[in-house]
């Protein structure tokens, strides 16, 4: 089984990963990280040299190239490219709904994030856009604002207990 956590920058995805890893015995991959490690530079880099059209075409190939069963934290802007989708929908997609001031102050002072960098308003404007993109790529959508990273990790098997339960009644 592949579950696809998506988000905003700064949502917790890849700090959720890791707790919902060990809530449900299953590995987790971080898309970032192996695209990093594959292309041999960091993201940032790849942005500056490349461009962010080389970025999603990166992380377009990773989806491709998927075979584990595992919990994938996906980067933010996974759900820019329409072909992606097809792919997610392969999976459990999860999305962890944050509010835009609570992502403000989680990402404060971050400068790792190339698309976290520019004006405020043109930030602002991304998270308004990839909103109802995440929304209908989502299985299942977790209030994600005031919760620790344990807490919504325990909340996401919850939901996939419910979602095996519903397959499973659905076959009887
Ligand atoms: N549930 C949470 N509550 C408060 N802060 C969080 C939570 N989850 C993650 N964070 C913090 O928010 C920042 C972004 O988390 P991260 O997991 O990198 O998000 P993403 O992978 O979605 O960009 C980090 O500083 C992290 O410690
Ligand atoms: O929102 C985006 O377009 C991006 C989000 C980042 O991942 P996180 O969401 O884990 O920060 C990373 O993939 C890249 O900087 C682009
Ligand atoms: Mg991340």
């Amino acid at each position: 089984m592949k579950i696809f956590l998506i988000g905003f920058m700064g949502s917790g995805k890849s700090t959720v990963a890791g707790h919902l890893s060990k809530e449900i015995n299953l590995p987790y991959i971080e898309m970032d990280q192996q695209i990093e490690e594959r292309e041999g530079m960091k993201i940032s880099a790849m942005f500056e040299q490349f461009g962010e059209k080389y970025f999603r075409e990166m992380e377009t190939k990773f989806l491709e190239t998927l075979k584990e069963d595992a919990i994938i934290s996906t980067g933010g802007g996974v759900v820019v490219k329409t072909e992606n989708i097809s792919h997610l929908k392969k999976g459990f997609v999860v999305f962890l709904d944050v509010s835009w001031e609570e992502i403000c102050s989680r990402l404060e002072n971050d400068t790792d994030r190339p698309l976290w960098r520019g004006e405020d308003s043109e930030k602002k404007k991304r998270y308004e856009i990839r909103l109802p993109l995440y929304k209908s790529a989502a299985d299942t959508i977790i209030h994600a604002d005031t919760k620790t990273p344990q807490q919504i990790a325990r909340e996401i098997a919850g939901r996939l207990k419910q979602e095996h339960r519903g397959h499973t009644n659905h076959k009887e």
